[in-house]
């Protein structure tokens, strides 16, 4: 394969030209395209005789895979049957996700991928990206000249100890680059060509795994401390001398590493943390569109969290920001966010992590809301604090109890209810639920979809609000404007253009978030904010606007075929 398998707007009528022929490019995914190669391509690269003899449009194709795909009637099934076709010809994958895309975003993404990782090495058909051991860390510049991609600019990594709401997976926690990677293409127009799922094999403490005699991974308990830090070290130093352009997101690591990583990595090359900095600005441009519906600002908000973790304290990084931006002073904002963990309100008596220190309450202050001495719970919080915001990022279902929610509505005629841990399984509360027990009057969005709740009849909406909404569009502003850093104020930016195509902001219906059907619309939109942001920042390439449209423009990918031409041997 020649490296211009580069896609954008400007080169598909372009033809390409490949060096593979016969079985081998039937089974190269990239550039398959099975029934479809016309009769010229099949005479030219000696697959006269492997196909049938009818040569078929995309669109034809991707009706019979659909036909197949409904014939499934579990997820799961469905989820590997869409995954063998991206193993096969990832054009045609694309272009079926696009048809359906609705339809098809719970089964390659969330949820249906959080049982894809935990059952990885039972359902394992064929190779994707790379999988980096630590046994094999002398040898990490070979296994990168290894992926069978040339010119990465997108890699998602994970260490899979923090796998949605699923905890440690071994290996298996493939299953999240992989998914993300696919919406980069099929929601921001980044080729396929370009992208790399990784997962860091440094063992796991998940015991049923360690016993599971067909579990795939370096079967040893995770490595941690300096011995993990050094090893990500080294993959990390091995991508900068074989891309050194490459953008990384960090998906799906645990409390204790996330924050480490992404303080270490950020000032160093083109990274982000998805769980920090994707979910903020997700949850804070959703937020901005509920305030918009409500006639209110950010800063008019007490927020409280279940949950303070990377996500959580990552959230209200940006709810303080934002705040500021409205016109309160950074203490007065941080008192308007109380975060709640496992040990219940944050307080400055408990031993906390750096990144929650400055959300900690003090003990004196608040000590009297309740009758525990130890902690206050979030039923007591809840009640003292009266929350007009609160959001779940803590991986336990039902948190947000029927008397929790009533406690809310009590004191907030209006409440914002984002119960978004995921999967579905984890989600803090049930969106019909917080419905019933505000009589319709709360706002509510999750972190995986959700079907419309009908109550008293009427109809609402339930957002997902899902950071899959800003990182493809992230991603495309960085590649576009050639970033080299992805900076905080790239993330607020992507906030409010999230917020900006909000329909209920638009005023052109009743839902907090955009329809998938204009995701890719929205992901360009944000593309351009979030590059015009990394150009006034001075870490763009480009610098000017128009040339940024045009780059947004012509890098997005769309799977359609090309023609191709033989290239000499
Ligand atoms: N919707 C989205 O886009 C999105 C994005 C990121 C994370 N999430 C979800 O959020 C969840 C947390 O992710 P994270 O990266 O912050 O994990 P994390 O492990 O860093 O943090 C989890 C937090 O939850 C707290 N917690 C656990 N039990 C609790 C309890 N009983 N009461 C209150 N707090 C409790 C922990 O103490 C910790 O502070 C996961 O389920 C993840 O899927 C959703
Ligand atoms: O993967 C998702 O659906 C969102 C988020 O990154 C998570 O970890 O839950
Ligand atoms: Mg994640």
């Amino acid at each position: 394969m020649t490296n211009s398998s580069s896609t954008g707007q400007s080169e598909k009528k372009r033809p390409l030209y490949i060096r593979y022929a016969g079985p081998v490019l039937l089974e190269t995914p990239l550039l398959n395209k099975g029934s479809a190669f016309s009769v010229e391509e099949k005479r030219a690269f000696n697959l006269e005789g492997l196909l049938p003899a009818t040569i078929e449009t995309i669109e034809e194709q991707s009706q019979r895979a659909y036909q197949q795909y409904s014939q499934f009637n579990n997820d799961l099934d469905k989820h590997i049957y869409l995954r063998n076709i991206q193993d096969t010809n990832e054009t045609l994958y694309f272009k079926l996700i696009n048809d359906h895309l609705e339809e098809m975003m719970p089964i390659i993404y969330t949820p249906t991928v959080g049982l894809a990782c935990q059952k990885f090495s039972q359902i394992y058909r064929r190779k994707r990206g790379l999988f980096i051991s630590y046994p094999d860390r002398d040898r990490i510049d070979d296994m990168l000249q290894n992926a069978t991609k040339q010119n990465v600019k997108v890699i998602v990594v994970t260490d899979s100890e923090r796998i949605l709401g699923l905890g440690d997976q071994g290996i298996g926690g493939m299953g999240i680059p992989i998914g993300k990677l696919a919406l980069y293409s099929a929601c921001g127009g980044i080729s396929p060509a370009y992208t790399l799922p990784v997962v860091l094999d440094v063992g796991t403490n998940n015991q049923e795994l360690l016993d599971d005699p067909i579990y795939m991974g370096w079967r040893q308990k995770r490595i941690s401390g300096d011995e993990y830090f050094e090893f990500v070290d080294q993959f990390i130093q091995g991508v900068r001398r074989r891309w050194p352009n490459a953008l990384i997101q960090f998906e799906d690591f645990a409390q204790a590493n996330a924050t480490p990583l992404l303080k270490k990595y950020q000032d160093q090359l083109c990274c982000f943390n998805d769980d920090i900095q994707g979910t903020a600005a997700v949850t804070v441009g959703t937020l901005l569109a509920a305030c918009h519906a409500q006639g209110t600002q950010l800063k008019d908000h007490r927020v409280v969290f279940v949950g303070a973790g990377s996500a959580g304290c990552g959230i209200a990084e940006q709810i303080v920001a934002h705040m500021k931006e409205d016109g309160i002073s950074e203490e007065q904002a941080i008192s308007q966010v109380y975060l709640t963990s496992s040990k219940g309100l944050l307080t400055d008596d408990m031993p906390l992590r750096d990144f929650q220190q400055k959300f900690a309450k003090a003990k004196a202050e608040v000590g009297g809301w309740s009758s525990n001495v130890q902690n206050i719970s979030l039923l007591d919080l809840v009640r003292e604090s009266k929350p007009t915001i609160l959001i779940g990022v803590s991986g336990v279902a039902g948190l947000m109890s029927e008397e929790v929610i009533k406690t809310m509505y009590a004191s907030c005629p209006k409440p914002i209810v984002l119960p978004l841990s995921n999967p579905t399984s984890k989600v803090e509360a049930l969106p019909s639920d917080v419905i019933e027990w505000t009589e319709g009057n709360a706002i509510v969005a999750t972190g995986s979809p959700f079907d419309p709740v009908s109550y008293q009849d009427k109809s609402y909406p339930i957002a997902q609000c899902n950071n899959s909404y800003i990182f493809p569009g992230v991603g495309l502003g960085v590649i576009a404007s050639g970033a080299t850093r992805v900076t905080e104020e790239m993330f607020m930016t992507s906030s409010d253009a999230l917020a900006a195509c909000s329909p209920l902001v638009k005023g052109t219906g009743d839902t907090l978030l955009p329809d998938l059907c204009e995701i890719r619309e929205v992901s360009r939109y944000i593309a351009v904010q979030v590059g015009l942001k990394a150009m006034e920042q001075g870490v763009a390439t480009k610098v000017d606007r128009e040339v940024l449209e045009r780059a947004v423009e012509q890098s997005f990918w769309l799977p359609e075929y090309r023609d191709y031409r033989r290239t000499s041997f």
